[in-house]
């Protein structure tokens, strides 16, 4: 049972923390549906460990993590890392394929095709992901932001999903969080460009060691 009231996410004097180094202590945050919360700092300050906290694979050691306010996994965090994770030998279908899959989703073709209009990909379905630009490949790791809304996950974590896209995708990526969070989502997300569409912000230097 979730707790009806609580936040989607919330951090109680969590120390972000790698191995045996701390980087951050005592991070609070609430984080409710409706809400895109901008994480910065500056480079190495933790925000990619605190992501990857908060996604589960990295370890909290000192302080918590809520989701709805249970400190286990009522839901399926999205993260989306900025270490890629698409595979060269697979089409461009294919890799979305296998990113939806992750999540019980099982696209169709139309749902493939529009996604991947969606980025711009149209007509690259079958091309072999290798052959992509690094701003190409990043378009499929995002074009799967089309097709997942709140009830299949309702939290996205996002490590700097705006990094080597053109101004026009960045709109367009704005404008799809911003339906994602207005549909009862809430964001956490890096970027060390400012982020339009961000209501709130988290500064990892004011908790540094
Ligand atoms: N794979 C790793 N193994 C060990 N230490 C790491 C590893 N990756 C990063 N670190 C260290 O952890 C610290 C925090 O790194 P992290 O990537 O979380 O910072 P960041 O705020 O996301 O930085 P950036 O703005 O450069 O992306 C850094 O000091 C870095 O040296």
């Amino acid at each position: 049972m979730t707790e009806l009231h609580a936040p989607l996410l919330a951090l109680d004097k969590l120390t972000v923390q790698r191995g045996e180094i701390p980087l951050c202590e005592g991070v609070k945050l609430e984080l409710s549906a409706g809400h895109i919360c901008h994480l910065i700092g500056a480079n190495g300050t933790g925000k990619t460990t605190l992501l990857m906290q908060l996604a589960g694979l990295l370890p909290v050691i000192t302080g918590s993590i809520y989701y709805q306010g249970l400190q286990t996994l009522p839901i399926q965090p999205l993260y989306v890392s900025h270490q890629l994770g698409i595979h060269p030998s697979l089409t461009v279908a294919q890799n979305l394929t296998f990113l939806l899959n992750l999540y019980g989703i099982t696209p169709n073709v139309i749902d493939i095709d529009e996604a991947l209009a969606w980025v711009g990909l149209q007509g690259f379905e079958t091309i072999s992901s290798s052959h992509l630009s690094a701003g190409q490949t990043r378009r499929i790791t995002l074009a799967r932001l089309y097709l997942l809304t709140p009830p299949v996950t309702p939290l996205w974590l996002l490590d700097e999903p705006f990094t080597a896209l053109d101004v026009d995708m960045v709109a367009r990526m704005e404008t799809r969080l911003r339906e994602f969070t207005d549909a009862g989502g809430a964001i956490i997300m890096t970027s060390h460009q400012p982020v339009g569409v961000a209501n709130q912000v988290l500064d990892l230097s004011d908790y540094m060691v």
